[in-house]
């Protein structure tokens, strides 16, 4: 894992050239030489542990906030992003990502820009992925499952941006740990309901009808265009629960 402070020359992810730790750990079928390379990996996995709860353990309420990595700053969303960014600060928030481009780099920069505190979880990924220019603290981690789980400990609540299978991915896991009560008192707020609607619809015409969700599930999420009520949402949680 690569760490950066404040603004400045960016870490790489520190990989050679051709795969990812990722990669390597799950992408090794047929091949018996990964089985005993495997256990010692667990060493690898275990300093991403630590470092990334060392490094974030003293980190204030935090909330994080997700969406595509693939829209450009004249996007619409992206200046919801930068305007989520700044008022979760205004708030008292810190704001984390995952320190990425499009959606991510709005909300880190609306963060910075109004002078909080903006960190960017980065992934090591086949292709160069460099942390964004907006981050006050970031790491940079070879695997995804100890990223993912640092968002979920280190925010008080989501706030999820238009987006594609990442954005899915992070906003799924965070639902599928509270239906199970992993985590509590988590709100989840989807920004942009253009885009989500058609999401919300199926749950309901499909899983609920099908009784595979309770509506529970689906009452976990807020669905809005109004950055105030948003944040608002996140605030009225930290109040409630400290
Ligand atoms: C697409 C490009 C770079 C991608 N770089 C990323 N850096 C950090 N985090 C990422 C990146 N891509 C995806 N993520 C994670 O998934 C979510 C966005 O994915 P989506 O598929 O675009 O919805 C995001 O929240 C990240 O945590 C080259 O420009």
């Amino acid at each position: 894992m690569t760490r950066r402070s404040g603004p400045g020359p960016r870490p790489s992810a520190g990989r050679p050239e051709g795969s990812t730790t990722d990669q390597r750990l799950l992408d090794s079928r047929g091949d018996s030489g990964w089985v005993h390379t495997d256990p010692w990996r667990v060493l690898k996995i275990q300093a991403e542990f630590v470092e990334g709860f060392n490094d974030l353990a003293e980190i204030g309420p935090a909330i994080s906030v997700f969406g595509s990595a693939r829209i450009p700053a004249e996007h619409p969303a992206y200046d919801i992003g930068v305007r989520v960014g700044a008022a979760l600060t205004k708030a008292g928030f810190a704001v984390i990502t995952g320190g990425g481009p499009g959606a991510m780099e709005a909300a880190n920069r609306g963060a910075m820009e109004a002078g909080g505190e903006s960190i960017g979880l980065g992934i090591e990924l086949p292709w160069e992925a460099k942390l964004n220019d907006y981050i006050t603290f970031g790491l940079n981690f070879r695997y995804f499952f100890v990223r993912k789980m640092m968002f979920v400990k280190y925010s008080q609540g989501y706030i999820v941006l238009p987006g594609g299978l990442g954005t899915l991915d992070e906003l799924f896991e965070a639902m599928t740990l509270s239906q199970t009560l992993k985590i509590t008192q988590f709100p989840i707020v989807l920004m942009g309901t253009e885009h989500w609607r058609g999401l919300i619809e199926w749950m309901q015409g499909s899983m609920l009808e099908d009784a595979r969700i309770k509506q529970s599930d689906i009452d976990m999420l807020t669905l809005t265009d109004d950055v105030d009520e948003a944040v608002a949402l996140m605030v009225a949680a930290r109040d409630r629960h400290g």
